[in-house]
């Protein structure tokens, strides 16, 4: 697959074990520049594997990430943010003692963002998101699990000016939730569509709506479309 130019997010025949057991194999994977792409697979076929290996969290075996055309599998997990990458993991992360605010406001803390444009983008996200704006005050303690996974996509979003990643955001979502959650990021592909965005799931129906190319792992391998 060419470096070639409008490619956001790349992998490159990427190989990666974990505990010396092979989970990746030779996995090539494109997102375009303002893309919607899904990477749908089982449990444990590989999707979060797959984005750690995105975001500079687990050390490859052989093949490249190529981050907007340049190679950025040495450069380490928190320069990605510089790199305007955003990334919300499966599990959330959030800081349960902070405010929903103080945990969007944290990425942007951490790439020493001016006052006015962590503002800005703190609008922009919730003019995008506006259950996140009646949240913003909340510990993150006391979120319901969609309202975690709404805010893990806001954080996402504060430093995600160029692509985000999303870990299973569908995952245990009531059905009235999903098809929220699934507006927001119709939504956003409309307000920022130069944002790429690589979704896992492992129910290709539900995304199917939402994104213009599919991949699908089976036991750490991309197969054939
Ligand atoms: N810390 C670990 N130690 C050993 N094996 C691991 C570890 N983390 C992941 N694996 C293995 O790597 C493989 C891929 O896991 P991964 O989490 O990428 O799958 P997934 O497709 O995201 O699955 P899920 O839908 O369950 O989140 C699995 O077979 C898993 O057992």
């Amino acid at each position: 697959m060419a470096d070639g130019a409008g490619t956001m997010l790349e992998l490159d025949g990427v190989s990666a074990d974990i505990a010396g057991v092979p989970v990746l194999r030779e996995v090539h994977l494109r997102v375009p520049a303002g893309g919607r792409v899904a990477l749908i697979g089982r449990n444990g076929a590989g999707k979060t594997t797959t984005l750690r290996t995105l975001m500079g969290l687990l050390p490859l075996r052989q093949g490249r990430v190529l981050i907007d055309g340049s190679d950025a599998t040495a450069a380490p997990a928190h320069h990605r943010p510089r790199m305007g990458i955003g990334y919300a993991p499966e599990e959330r992360r959030l800081f349960g003692s902070f405010s929903v605010r103080e945990n969007m406001v944290l990425p942007a803390e951490v790439l020493r963002l001016t006052a006015a444009e962590t503002r800005r983008r703190l609008d922009s996200v919730f003019e995008l998101l506006p259950e996140l704006k009646d949240l913003a005050p909340r510990r993150a303690a006391g979120l319901s699990g969609g309202q975690g996974k709404m805010v893990a996509l806001g954080r996402a979003l504060m430093v995600g000016t160029r692509a985000v990643l999303l870990d299973e955001p569908f995952q245990g979502l009531a059905p009235a939730l999903a098809q929220r959650y699934a507006e927001a990021l119709k939504r956003l592909h409309l307000a920022l569509p130069d944002v790429a965005i690589l979704i896992t799931e492992s129910n290709p129906e539900l995304l199917r709506p939402l994104v213009e190319a599919t991949f699908v792992i089976e036991r750490g391998e991309i197969a054939p479309a």
